[in-house]
């Protein structure tokens, strides 16, 4: 898979992306949905997407790689193995017994760690990866990204001192796999109307559980 047309008609064909009227994250509706997690069962689709993303971090200052849980875990684990850069893990929840600790994984105050994320839409996992990172002591200023669903997340974290890669943008990524035969002229037309319509300008949603800089 040497090319990015080629990477997103096999994340198609691995059933990554899904078409219809699915229901997301808050009870949110939308006509394209993208399903990183099945990649774990398409281990030549995992090391391509691994790969763009060590190309976008090359530039990248940073000594540990952290996944937003759960998608990204495996895709930062792949990365950390092929570049041996360690990684460390944000667990979702704090242990309630034993060490308490948010982060697993060995990290010193101030050291660079660059974020790894499958998909960014509004912006708030992302995020609140992010709040836990600074909060153990960690300088997180960059996040590599699968796709940017193009729905304002990338701005907003822009905003609280993140800059987002990604590999694709929704933009990109229709064209391509319309150009590849696999999404319709009529559905791209649904996607991009749904996407001008429903735009994140901030995180108020969610402001209880983050600490942001606006
Ligand atoms: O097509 C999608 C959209 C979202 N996700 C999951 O949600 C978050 C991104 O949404 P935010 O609003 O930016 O928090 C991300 O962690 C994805 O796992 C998705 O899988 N597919």
């Amino acid at each position: 898979m040497s090319s990015l047309k080629e990477l997103a008609v096999a994340l198609f064909e691995a059933g990554a992306v899904r078409l219809g009227d699915i229901e997301a994250k808050l009870g949110r509706r939308t006509p394209i949905y993208f399903d990183l997690r099945v990649v774990v069962s398409h281990p030549k689709v995992m090391i391509s997407v691994a790969q763009q993303l060590q190309k976008l971090s090359e530039d990248i200052h940073h000594d540990l790689l952290c996944g937003v849980p759960y998608a990204a875990l495996p895709i930062a684990a792949v990365m950390s193995i092929n570049t041996d850069t360690p990684m460390i893990m944000k667990r979702k929840e704090t242990k309630l017994y034993g060490t308490k600790k948010m982060l697993e994984g060995k990290f010193e105050n101030n050291q660079r760690c660059l974020v790894v994320e499958d998909v960014v839409t509004s912006g708030g996992s992302l995020m609140e990866t992010v709040c836990t990172l600074r909060a153990e002591g960690l300088n997180v200023t960059d996040a590599v990204v699968v796709l940017d669903r193009e729905q304002g997340g990338v701005s907003v974290l822009k905003k609280n001192g993140i800059t987002v890669t990604s590999i694709f943008t929704l933009t990109d990524l229709l064209k391509m796999l319309n150009e590849a035969g696999k999404i319709s002229d009529e559905t791209v037309q649904i996607i991009v109307e749904h996407i001008k319509e429903c735009q994140f300008s901030n995180l108020d949603f969610m402001k209880d559980n983050l600490e942001l800089i606006e």
